[in-house]
């Protein structure tokens, strides 16, 4: 049975900010948002966490086996070196979604993502150790098939971009919607899915869904672990398998 930990990061009162005393330049505002993403990235997979950026403002972490404590030096560290905070809040559950619900319901109860007094939150529950088992994450590493040959050396980079992109936006609405997963690009023609405890039917299902619905063709290797890196792992080992034997789905456990 999965027991995904997830953590809804969000910089403090962040819309105000962007624009006070006027309006800051767009460079250095992506310039921000891509170091805290890359600084969140190394501090949550330091701990063998992973974090995904979704929005920048908002992001979210698989963080099973980091504590409360790990997360408020994360938080202290951001606060000491940015010049924006950020809160943090932490739910657990066999389906990622439930989790990532709760998380951001705490947060929410603290206040508005655009209250200047609301800051520096750090909510919520983390597994204790004694409860943590070899199958508490599930994750899937979906890639499309021949992006290289079918898209980036046959047309211009822009519209690959948008196959790729559609490929994406359905991938992650049927996987929220009918399997109960959180999906995330995660650059080139990759998505990982948070995912309960799925099958490989599942998993093909999602495959031939986006296969009927806007024609991308994707494979999926998919891992178990005690935390986001080692399921992660073992998925990219499964996509190697998908390419060795040329099948849709592998399971790596
Ligand atoms: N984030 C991430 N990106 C990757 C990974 N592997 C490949 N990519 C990206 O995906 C792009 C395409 O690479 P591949 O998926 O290996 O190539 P492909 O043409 O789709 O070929 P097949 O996947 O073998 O069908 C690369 O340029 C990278 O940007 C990965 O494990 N993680």
């Amino acid at each position: 049975m999965t027991n995904t930990q997830v953590t809804h990061i969000q910089i403090d009162n962040y819309g105000p900010w962007t624009v006070t005393p006027e309006p800051r330049r767009e460079v250095d505002l992506q310039t921000l948002q891509s170091r805290l993403f890359a600084d969140l990235s190394q501090l949550f997979g330091n701990r063998d966490g992973y974090v995904f950026f979704s929005r920048f403002d908002n992001m979210i972490a698989v963080s099973n086996g980091l504590d409360l404590d790990d997360h408020r030096l994360i938080q202290e560290s951001v606060g000491n070196r940015y010049p924006v905070t950020m809160s943090l809040s932490v739910a657990t559950g066999t389906s990622p979604v439930q989790a990532l619900g709760d998380a951001t319901s705490q947060l929410q109860e603290e206040g508005s993502a655009q209250d200047k007094h609301r800051r520096e939150i750090l909510k919520g529950r983390t597994i204790d150790d004694e409860f943590r088992t070899a199958d508490d994450v599930q994750i899937a590493h979906f890639d499309v098939n021949d992006a290289t040959g079918k898209y980036t050396d046959q047309l211009n980079e822009f519209d690959t971009f948008i196959h790729i992109e559609q490929g994406y936006a359905e991938l992650m609405r049927y996987m929220r919607q009918a399997h109960d997963s959180l999906c995330f690009f995660v650059g080139g023609d990759n998505v990982i899915g948070v995912c309960p405890d799925l099958d490989e039917a599942d998993y093909q299902d999602a495959v031939d869904h986006v296969h009927e619905a806007v024609d991308v063709d994707l494979k999926v290797g998919v891992g178990r672990g005690r935390t986001a890196q080692s399921a992660g792992m073992d998925a990219k080992h499964a996509l190697e398998d998908c390419r060795a034997a040329g099948t849709d789905v592998e399971l790596l456990f």
